[in-house]
């Protein structure tokens, strides 16, 4: 059963990005795809109330995988959790195991600051410094001890062509990034978590402040991006994970309800709440 119609999936593909459904689950059957990130029996605390519950979920290497659901059934939550940064809110409890490469990134000597360098964040409304295009992009490379300006230039240049917005901004390097649009904006951002050399990226709803030219232009990124990167973002959007994600999780009152390929997901939820859910009869 067809859960978005013919005449959506036309409307939410604009023809940019997607490929047909066959096309797509035939590639991801030949793949075979290693986890980034495995999580095990999750919960989640702040202060007395419960967030995340008994989360399982293993997280593929190279692919897009969308968090949806309902707002405040846990989603930033989640991500947040998956580098560590939820647990700047200081009530903060948690249990079960997140491993990163096979390594628990709870466990003391796990050290944060190369779990923030490798699972690197872009935020839902671009963050820029009040900084140049270039100084954006090289601070994650200067506070890691990079000072010479030849390699400072290569990886600025590399960062923002990976971003795809070199062409737009090569000759602009020294304008402050707050002078960009929204759009540019959060591709400087995104340029600037890829100068530190991540290996997954975790995006929490990175178009819903952008306007519809610029979230596909973002949209068309992740997919550029997915070739070297694991990529998980979250949207409220449910075409938007349906374009291009993966693999969609589902979930609902901190539960994750379901976690499947996307195209099973939207064509053949397993779990009722989920029919309802991606058919609209609530959230
Ligand atoms: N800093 C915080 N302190 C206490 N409770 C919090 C905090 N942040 C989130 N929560 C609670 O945790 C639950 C999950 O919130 P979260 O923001 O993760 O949901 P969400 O699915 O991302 O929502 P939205 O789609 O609206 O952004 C909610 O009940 C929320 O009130």
């Amino acid at each position: 059963m067809t859960k978005i119609s013919e005449e959506t999936q036309e409307t939410r593909t604009g023809g940019l990005t997607s490929k047909p459904v066959v096309e797509r689950k035939e590639k991801q059957k030949k793949a075979e795809v290693n986890n980034v990130m495995q999580v095990d029996d999750l919960n989640l605390w702040y202060g007395s109330n419960q967030a995340l519950y008994e989360i399982n979920m293993d997280i593929p290497e190279k692919r897009v995988t969308a968090i949806i659901g309902p707002s405040g059934c846990g989603k930033s939550t989640f991500i947040k959790t998956l580098n560590r940064m939820v647990e700047m809110v200081p009530i903060v409890k948690t249990s079960g195991s997140i491993k990163y490469r096979d390594q628990n990134i709870f466990n003391g000597d796990f050290k944060q600051e190369y779990l923030r360098t490798k699972v690197g964040m872009v935020f839902q409304s671009p963050n820029p410094f009040p900084k140049s295009v270039y100084d954006n992009v090289a601070y994650g490379p200067r506070v890691h001890g990079i000072k010479k300006k030849e390699v400072l230039d290569e990886i600025v240049e590399k960062s923002l062509k990976d971003a795809a917005i070199w062409d737009e901004l090569k000759d602009r390097l020294d304008a402050n990034a707050y002078g960009l649009s929204g759009g540019q904006q959060q591709r400087v951002c995104i340029a600037r978590a890829l100068a530190v050399e991540p290996d997954v990226i975790l995006m929490d709803e990175p178009t819903s402040s952008l306007d519809p030219i610029s979230t596909s232009k973002v949209e068309e990124l992740v997919q550029e991006l997915k070739k070297k990167y694991s990529i998980i973002i979250v949207t409220h959007n449910m075409q938007q994970a349906a374009r291009i994600s993966d693999k969609t999780a589902f979930f609902l009152n901190g539960e994750l309800v379901e976690f499947a390929e996307t195209d099973d997901l939207f064509q053949n939820p397993q779990d009722k709440r989920t029919e309802d859910y991606i058919t609209g009869r609530f959230g």
